[in-house]
């Protein structure tokens, strides 16, 4: 795929509160190109979540314009939105939210069973996309047998187990260690490349700017620079 996975232009959305509104965020303009992975970085509160639930369709925007993939979720009728996030969008979050009663494979099959799959080719796909995070092993085991990185990974195999395009991630290494919040890291970023998606992450870790190809910065709901991540961030990506 080439061109922009997101385009975003003066993108805006305030929430009620008791004080009047809060502005969560005013003017955002962000593009993320098909294929790379695209951070969003700064203080909290200055609208991050709210912009990537925006894109991930989850929230609508009250003002701006902005295209996933090509198409504004906001013109699409309800179904068909909720549609195209299932096909088209794959989500990880800082928790897991992994099903508890459900295995390992059967968490992950999730999404291929709400797309319309057969049981069978959603159970195959499953493994695959365990064996892709190296718990192949695993399959069995409920969320409560595995350890958080093992947790975190499952959750990564949920999110590309139906080959999404774009991988939305909110904060994914901050329920871990370092080592494992590293190792995640890698693993994400290595699954995007092979399946030819495209991530954008949400992160307050300084020690995985490494991983990013590109860092949007945003304060007070805007976005103020896009940029390399500076050598000085972290080593190059193995
Ligand atoms: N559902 C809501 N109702 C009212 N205000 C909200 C709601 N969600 C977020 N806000 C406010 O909108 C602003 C932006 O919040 P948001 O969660 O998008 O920021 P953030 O950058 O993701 O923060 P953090 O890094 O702490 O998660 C904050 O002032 C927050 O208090």
């Amino acid at each position: 795929m080439t061109g922009a996975a997101v385009l975003c232009r003066g993108v805006g959305k305030s929430y009620p509160s008791a004080a009047g509104r809060v502005q969560a965020v005013s003017g955002a303009d962000l593009e993320v190109r098909a294929g790379e992975v695209m951070f969003l970085v700064g203080p909290s509160g200055c609208g991050k979540t709210t912009l990537i639930s925006i894109i991930a369709g989850v929230l609508r925007r009250d003002t701006g314009e902005c295209r996933i993939l090509g198409t504004d979720l906001d013109t699409l009728a309800p179904a068909a939105a909720s549609a195209f996030r299932r096909r088209h969008i794959g989500f990880v979050f800082q928790a897991f939210n992994l099903i508890p009663t459900l295995t390992a494979q059967e968490n992950v099959a999730v999404p291929m069973l709400l797309n319309g799959a057969a049981r069978s080719a959603a159970r195959r796909a499953a493994l695959e996309a365990l064996e892709a995070v190296e718990l192949g092993a695993h399959a069995a085991k409920r969320p409560s047998q595995l350890s958080g990185g093992q947790q975190q990974r499952v959750a990564l195999a949920r999110a590309i187990v139906h080959g999404p395009a774009l991988v939305v991630c909110d904060e994914p290494t901050s329920a871990l260690d370092h080592h494992t919040g590293m190792e995640v890291m890698r693993l994400l970023r290595r699954l995007a490349h092979e399946r030819d998606s495209t991530l954008l992450v949400v992160t307050h870790d300084h020690r995985i700017y490494e991983f990013a190809d590109r860092i949007a910065e945003m304060d007070d709901g805007r976005i103020l620079r896009v940029g390399a991540p500076r050598p000085n961030d972290g080593s190059t990506v193995p």
